[in-house]
Order: C-alpha cells, then structure tokens, then sequence
C-alpha cells in the first residue's frame, strides 16, 4: 500500500495542499505537524519542515521512518537563477546540490564532502509523469539544477556564482537536504518549485508579494501529479 509524503518548507506552502485534502488527522511529532489523509484512496502524509536543510531533513526523514511513506514529492517556491524564469514559472528538478556547503580547502569541488556527491538525482519516472502532466495543465515546467543552501539569496554576485558553479536553474533552501535524505533511504523524490523572486536585491519584496500565489501554482500541479502516480 503506497503511501506517498508532500513536503513543503513554510505554511504558506502546504496550505494549498491541506485546502484540497479537506479533512485529514494531525499528529505532533518532533516539532512538526503531520496531517494524514487519504486522497482519491491514496494514503497522504503532508507537513511542512520549517526553512532550511536542517528542519527539511528531519521532516523529510520522519515522513520516510515513522510515518512510511514510500515517495516524496516537494511543492514549495525558489529564487530563479536561470535569467529566462519569471515569477509564477515552475522548475522540476533533475538534479539536487548544496551550493553553502564547502570544504574546498582540501581540493573537493564546491557541493562535494567525501563519500557524498555533488548532485543528487531525482526520480526518473516522477520527471517523466510531470512532462505528461504539465500538458494536460498546458503549462510549461523547465526540468533543470536546483542548488540548496541554508540563505536567502538576495544578491546578483552570489547569485551568479551559483549559475556558474553549479549550472543552476533555481535556488531554494530545502530541496538537496531532502534529496540526500531520500536518496539515502532508497525513496523516490519528486521537487518542485515556482519561481517567487530573481534572488537579487528586491528579492525579500518580491518574495513577500509572490509567495503566495507562487506556492499555489506549485501546490496545484504536485497534487494533479499525485493524481496520476
Ligand atoms: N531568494 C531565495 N533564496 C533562498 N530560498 C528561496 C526561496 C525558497 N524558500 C522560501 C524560504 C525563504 S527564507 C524566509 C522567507 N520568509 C520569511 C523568513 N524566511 C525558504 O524556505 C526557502 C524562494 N526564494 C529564495
């Protein structure tokens, strides 16, 4: 019996997603709320973590190993590094890094600690489904890098040295903590973002008027691709 976990990283960001469950049971569990449902006969677990890596792999852990969910799909908002994504565009992600982590002074590639990877990828099949899905919608989703660090990127320098480093096309602070996680414990991932801001200095104003909205476009399209897994 499947049963499948969506992860946001804000309240704002799983709103939408409770709004659709309608009814579901919340459980308190090491300083997150889980809400269980069954959605179409699906057996749902939906939390969100609280920002950054930190609290995004504790919930994403807690999903997987108390609450057995055997798929992750992320539904959040993100900072557009590639200069084509505009407010309210959607970003799959092919692969995962962590652009803050850095031990560099040993001669390891910026995102690289021994026995860890650079990139993490996301499911296959899952990236494949949101192709299928996005056409139902008529919506385009760009399939790109999404690089995770544990700060709001509100500056063009910063910004661009991520472009160049990792070939990002957004940036966020939950999705390469998650995808280690579920990497690690052999659990599909599927992470997907709405563009809320372009990381630079009106970054925090443009955040603030497009989360919203931005998080309502993500959440809508992870649950019709929960609809069709
Ligand atoms: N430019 C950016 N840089 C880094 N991350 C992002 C994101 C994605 N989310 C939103 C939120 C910003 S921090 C936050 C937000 N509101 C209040 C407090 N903290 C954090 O969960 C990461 C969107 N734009 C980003």
């Amino acid at each position: 019996m499947q049963k499948i976990a969506i992860m946001g990283a804000m309240p704002e960001e799983v709103a939408p997603i409770l709004e659709k469950l309608g009814s579901y049971k919340t459980t308190e569990y090491a300083g997150n709320k889980y809400y269980e449902a069954s959605y179409k006969g699906i057996e749902v677990v939906v939390a969100y973590s609280k920002i950054g890596k930190v609290f995004s792999t504790l919930t994403a852990t807690t999903m997987i190993e108390h609450f057995g969910c055997d798929r992750l799909l992320f539904s959040g908002v993100a900072g557009a590094v590639s200069p084509e994504l505009k407010v309210g565009d959607l970003v799959v992600a092919t692969k995962l890094s962590q652009h803050d982590l850095d031990i560099t002074a040993f001669g390891h590639p910026y995102g690289f600690v021994p026995e860890g990877a650079v990139f993490v990828e996301a499911d296959k099949d899952m990236i494949e489904l949101s192709k299928k899905v996005a056409s139902k919608m008529g919506k385009s989703v760009k399939e790109g890098i999404i690089a995770t660090g544990d700060q709001f990127v509100a500056n063009e320098e910063r910004k661009n040295w991520i472009l160049e480093t990792f070939d990002a096309s957004a940036l966020e602070m939950e999705g390469g903590s998650v995808a280690v996680v579920c990497n690690a414990l052999n659990v599909p991932f599927f992470i997907l973002r709405s563009i809320s801001d372009a990381a630079d200095m009106d970054a925090s104003f443009s955040f603030d008027e497009f989360l919203e909205s931005s998080a309502i476009i993500s959440a809508e399209f992870v649950m019709n691709m929960v609809d069709e897994i």
